[in-house]
């Protein structure tokens, strides 16, 4: 399942063996919700070099159903043509943040669907057959993620609830290639996340993943807490940040010695017009790029950049050209892979801090 190839600090990094192709980490999975990564085709996914992206339970649940995919497509893989490594999350956080209609109990989550408001339940046994019918390389536990800020006690009764529905999953039987991953909660608390792991770790989840941050706590917290904890997690196992997050991010979570990212974010701000560059964020409306001949990122060999000037893009933005989000959405991926690229070679070089240092004070320089 994993090698790791070597250290740098608490960086790492690592070789995953999945099914579907090995995962070469620190990875940043692109996020493609409904079985598709928004504005991109799979080609350009395989051009840029991604390894592995990101399924929805909830989403496909809803539309157009694990039953349909495995009927049309023999699941996810075969259903969208994608045939390298799949990750998808369980279901239940993203019931928390667009179902605003839910009710917890023991058996698991009832929903109103965001879609027709049609009534629901999904239990720990419901989201692994869903990933099973998708047939998901990595499948994520079904899992409670509490809103905060959340007292000590509120952290502990829902970590409780999501380690007796850990048990539940890692009792269901998936296909035999499905890793299933345990997630990680407890809040900031290093304690509570301590003991949850140690109890994860007697039901033996081939792999761990974080839960419960970047959903609002401050920056600093997350980062604090990620130094302090992710070197005790155990070192023969994917440890993988859910949801996290922007360059800085991704680049603290990497230092603190995390190997799987993924986050929205990218694909998102693409759509509005952001794009990621080595000398920070850029947005492409702001009228100084109206004649601005350079591109997007001078540093940056994608072919959207090797083809197109700061000016063509912001006109196809604000005329609302399609085309915008195609060659912002490219760029950003592509930035986003080849950070993580060039942070495993500099901690397999064993000088990952030179490099950290180096990408934070270009990209922090305001240039724009
Ligand atoms: C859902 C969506 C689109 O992804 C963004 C964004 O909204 C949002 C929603 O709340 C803000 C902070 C505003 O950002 O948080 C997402 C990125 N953070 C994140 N994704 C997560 C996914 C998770 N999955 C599981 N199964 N368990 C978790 O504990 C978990 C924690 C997570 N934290
Ligand atoms: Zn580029």
């Amino acid at each position: 399942m994993i090698k790791v190839e070597g250290y740098s600090g608490k960086a790492r990094a690592t070789t995953i063996t999945t099914e579907h192709g090995e995962i070469k980490t620190p990875i940043f999975m692109p996020v493609g919700t409904r079985a598709s990564v928004k504005c991109m085709w799979q080609e350009d996914l395989y051009e840029m070099n991604a390894q592995i992206i990101l399924g929805n339970t909830y989403h496909l649940y809803l539309r157009p159903g694990h039953e349909l995919i495995e009927k049309v497509g023999g699941g996810l893989h075969g259903f969208m043509n994608w045939d390298k490594p799949i990750l998808t999350d369980s279901g239940g956080f993203q019931v928390f943040s667009l179902s605003d209609i839910n009710k917890i109990t023991e058996e698991g989550v009832t929903f109103s669907s965001h879609i027709d408001g049609s009534k629901h339940l999904i239990s720990p046994e419901k989201s692994m057959e869903i990933q099973k019918g998708l047939g998901s390389d990595i499948v994520m536990a079904f899992d409670e993620c509490p809103k905060l800020p959340a007292t000590k006690d509120t952290l502990r009764e829902s970590m409780e609830l999501t380690l007796r529905w850990a048990k539940r999953c890692i009792d269901y039987k998936l296909r035999d290639y499905q890793k299933l991953f345990g997630i990680v909660q407890g809040g900031l608390h290093k304690d509570l996340r301590t003991e949850c792991m140690q109890r994860l770790e007697e039901m033996d989840f081939p792999g761990l993943a974080l839960g419960g941050l970047s959903v609002g706590e401050k920056n600093e917290e997350m980062v604090d807490f990620l130094n302090d904890f992710v070197h005790t997690m155990p070192d023969q196992k994917p440890r993988y940040l859910m949801g996290v997050g922007k360059p800085l991010d991704i680049l603290n979570g990497i230092r603190a010695g995390i190997d799987m990212f993924d986050c929205v974010l990218p694909t998102r701000n693409a759509r509005n017009g952001q794009f990621l560059t080595h000398d920070g964020p850029l947005n492409i409306k702001n009228l100084r790029f109206r004649e601005d001949t350079l591109p997007a990122d001078p540093s940056c060999d994608c072919k959207v950049c090797k083809t197109y000037s700061r000016s063509y893009i912001r006109h196809l933005y604000t005329t609302g050209e399609f085309l915008a989000g195609n060659l912002i959405t490219y760029h950003n991926l592509y930035f986003m892979i080849k950070m993580t690229q060039d942070a495993r070679q500099a901690i397999l070089d064993d000088r990952f801090d030179d490099y950290y240092k180096e990408f934070y004070n270009r990209y922090t320089s305001r240039k724009w």
